[in-house]
């Protein structure tokens, strides 16, 4: 008879670890994001800073959990609210274990680049380099920036990828699952991401106002939802307030007779209920509130610190 070894007995090793995506606004972090997930988490739009709080994706890869911190796009903060993301990016790369350090193959080591490079050198952790979009440009413009990035700063690693398409995605997932620290998993298996679902279906709601609404007015929205009621026939009464700072911009929201409003909310409650698997009733407001963007309340709301300067 043979005794079985203690190694037999021992569960199988777990990793676990947060890695912050760090990049210029537009880099594609949510659609990296969503790329390594496989599923859509977080809100992607052609605008830049669309990405205010931080919102995770959660990857289970070979026995890895890998809890991916999606950073708002880093840029020169000038009002409150752009501070307070600056601030909550920064700290989502000092809190990770590793850092994912995207640069755009088109955009190269431009200036915010060039930004985002020299603050990471106070970073401990591993950083690794993505190159994003890689669809767009020539092989050789890419090896060369690979190498001008590389001589700028010591990456564990360097990636090339379309995360649009999802070209060297899985090799870069499979490298993050075997860098982060052994320990066990953070969150339940099945859970893709953290960010409470009201929230999502928020920002879900914020998204479409993107699309319909091409111009300055989404950055200054904001949407909440306020209640969220399950039904004895299993569908879901939903109701979120959308804020806007003037009279003019709430006209501009609910359109003529309603019908932009109605769009949005037609369009945000089909992508609400496919997510949650249940029939939605949407019900969205349209509230004036004079500088939200000074509010802390609203900052709590959508998961930020809200600075004191
Ligand atoms: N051609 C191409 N476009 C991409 C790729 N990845 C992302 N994009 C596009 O780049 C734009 C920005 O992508 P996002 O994922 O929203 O960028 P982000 O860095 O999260 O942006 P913020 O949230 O504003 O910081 C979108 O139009 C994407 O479709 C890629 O691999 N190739």
């Amino acid at each position: 008879m043979t005794e079985a070894s203690p190694d037999d007995a021992a569960p199988p090793a777990t990793r676990c670890g947060f890695v912050a995506l760090i990049g210029a606004p537009n880099v594609g972090k949510s659609t990296l994001v969503n790329a390594l997930v496989g599923s859509k988490v977080t809100i992607v739009s052609r605008k830049v800073q669309t990405t205010r709080a931080l919102i995770r994706g959660i990857v289970v890869e070979n026995n890895a959990q890998i809890i991916l911190v999606d950073t708002p796009g880093i840029f020169a903060p000038k009002r409150r609210l752009d501070r307070a993301m600056v601030s909550i990016a920064w700290s989502g790369a000092h809190d990770a274990d590793l850092v994912c350090v995207l640069l755009d193959a088109r955009e190269g080591l431009d200036a915010e680049a060039d930004a985002i490079l020299t603050k990471l050198a106070d970073v401990a952790h591993p950083k690794i380099l993505v190159i994003n979009k890689i669809d767009l440009v020539a092989r050789e413009k890419l090896l060369a920036l690979a190498k001008a990035a590389n001589d700028r700063m010591a990456f564990a690693q360097t990636f090339m990828i379309a995360a649009l398409s999802g070209d060297g995605v899985d090799d870069l997932r499979t490298t993050l699952a075997s860098m982060v620290p052994p320990g066990p998993f953070h969150y339940p298996e099945d859970q893709m991401s953290d960010a409470p679902i009201r929230h999502l279906a928020a920002e879900i709601t914020r998204e479409k106002i993107f699309q319909k609404l091409h111009q300055e007015l989404p950055y200054r929205s904001t949407v909440e939802t306020e209640s969220w009621t399950e039904r004895n026939d299993k569908s879901v009464r939903i109701e979120q307030t959308i804020y806007v700072e003037r009279e003019s911009q709430r006209k501009i929201v609910l359109g003529k007779a309603g019908a932009t409003i109605k769009s949005i909310g037609a369009d945000a409650r089909k992508e609400i209920a496919e997510i949650i698997e249940q029939p939605v009733h949407l019900f969205l407001f349209v509230k004036v509130r004079e500088n939200w963007g000074e509010d802390p309340d609203r900052y709590r709301e959508m998961g930020l610190e809200f600075p004191t300067e």
